[in-house]
């Protein structure tokens, strides 16, 4: 099991990070999200052992994890780490990359770089050098060569930041059922709803140094504890209840996401249409209730400037 204990840091003596606690099981997948500076690397950088903490301690079971400071090659050898600018050998082929810490001398050398391309769907570029990859071809290269030496612990900052999203969910499944069949415990930092919502089993929020919230992706998704939680996922509505409801005179506000409002023929919530963005299989509109910006899902797309009524859900 991972611990992270009550760890801060800062790279000046502004903190990045304050109070932060976690933990994390064997073939776990925790997904780190939260908005750009929030402190994903940074926490991923810690845990590995690159950044030394005055505060807090990570142990590995009953492991210590020491820090930059107690070691000459700061990282800890049963961790891999994944930065989000890969570092690969680029006059080298994507066969020896892999292979890099993998001896020689082991039999099943081969056999396990053929195995990692195949969790990354490169098999065909065995032979082909580092330098003539595409940025994302590169990206799957640099997966499957964290994965060689089979770590027990697996931290990826962003790790399909430049795969195109025909590849990137087969990547996924791929990947993911790798690490939970090997019952490798993954933390990824990452923007991509996707990635946090569709395999996590916990999702971390990041903010203002802290952790907002935490839980499975269900409980994060279905019960956001502010507009910024649930605005990870998706557009998100805060709709005072005064304008809700008339009779209403609480300075509340209501967090409903656009698929949680339905057109209706008649109801106390008016809204007029502002602008249709087709999004494939629906529509989301964006429509204005009393000053307030209100975005809902629609089968078709709305005339500008129509007067709709609209029920929550
Ligand atoms: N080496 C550094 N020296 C000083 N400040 C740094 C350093 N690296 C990061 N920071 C600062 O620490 C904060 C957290 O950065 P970090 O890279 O961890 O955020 P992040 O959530 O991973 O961002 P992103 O989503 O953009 O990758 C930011 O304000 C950043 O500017």
């Amino acid at each position: 099991m991972l611990k992270v204990n009550n760890i801060s840091f800062g790279y000046t003596s502004k903190e990045v990070l304050k109070n932060i606690s976690f933990q994390a099981n064997k073939g776990d997948y925790i997904a780190i999200v939260g908005e750009s500076g929030c402190g994903k690397s940074t926490l991923l950088e810690i845990i590995y052992g690159l950044l030394h903490i005055d505060k807090g301690t990570v142990y590995w079971n009953e492991k210590k994890l020491l820090g930059p400071n107690f070691y000459l090659i700061p990282g800890e050898d049963f961790m891999k780490y994944l930065p989000q600018d890969f570092d690969l050998m680029p006059y080298t082929t994507v066969e020896d990359n892999i292979g890099k810490n993998l001896s020689y001398l082991d039999e099943h050398r081969n056999q396990r770089i053929a195995e990692l391309l195949d969790v990354v769907d490169m098999v065909e570029f065995l032979k082909t050098k580092v330098k003539n990859l595409s940025g994302g071809q590169k990206q799957r290269v640099a997966i499957a060569k964290v994965l060689a030496k089979e770590p027990e612990v697996l931290l990826l900052d962003e790790p399909f930041s430049h795969i195109d999203n025909f590849r990137k969910n087969k990547l996924r499944r791929s990947l993911f059922k790798y690490l939970k069949s090997k019952n490798i415990l993954c933390l990824v930092a990452t923007h991509d709803t996707t990635d946090a919502l569709s395999f996590a089993d916990k999702i971390i929020v990041l903010k203002d140094t802290k952790i907002e919230t935490i839980g499975t992706p269900e409980e994060v998704y279905n019960n956001p504890t502010s507009s910024y939680v649930a605005s990870f996922f998706n557009e998100i509505n805060e709709i005072p209840l005064a304008a809700i409801d008339k009779n209403s005179t609480s300075k509340a506000t209501k967090l409903v996401y656009p698929n949680q409002l339905t057109v209706v023929p008649k109801s106390s919530i008016k809204a007029t249409v502002l602008h249709s963005y087709f999004k494939g299989s629906f529509y989301l509109i964006e429509s204005n209730l009393n000053g307030t910006t209100l975005f809902f899902e629609h089968t078709e797309q709305l005339q500008t400037g129509a007067s709709i009524f609209l029920k929550i859900h």
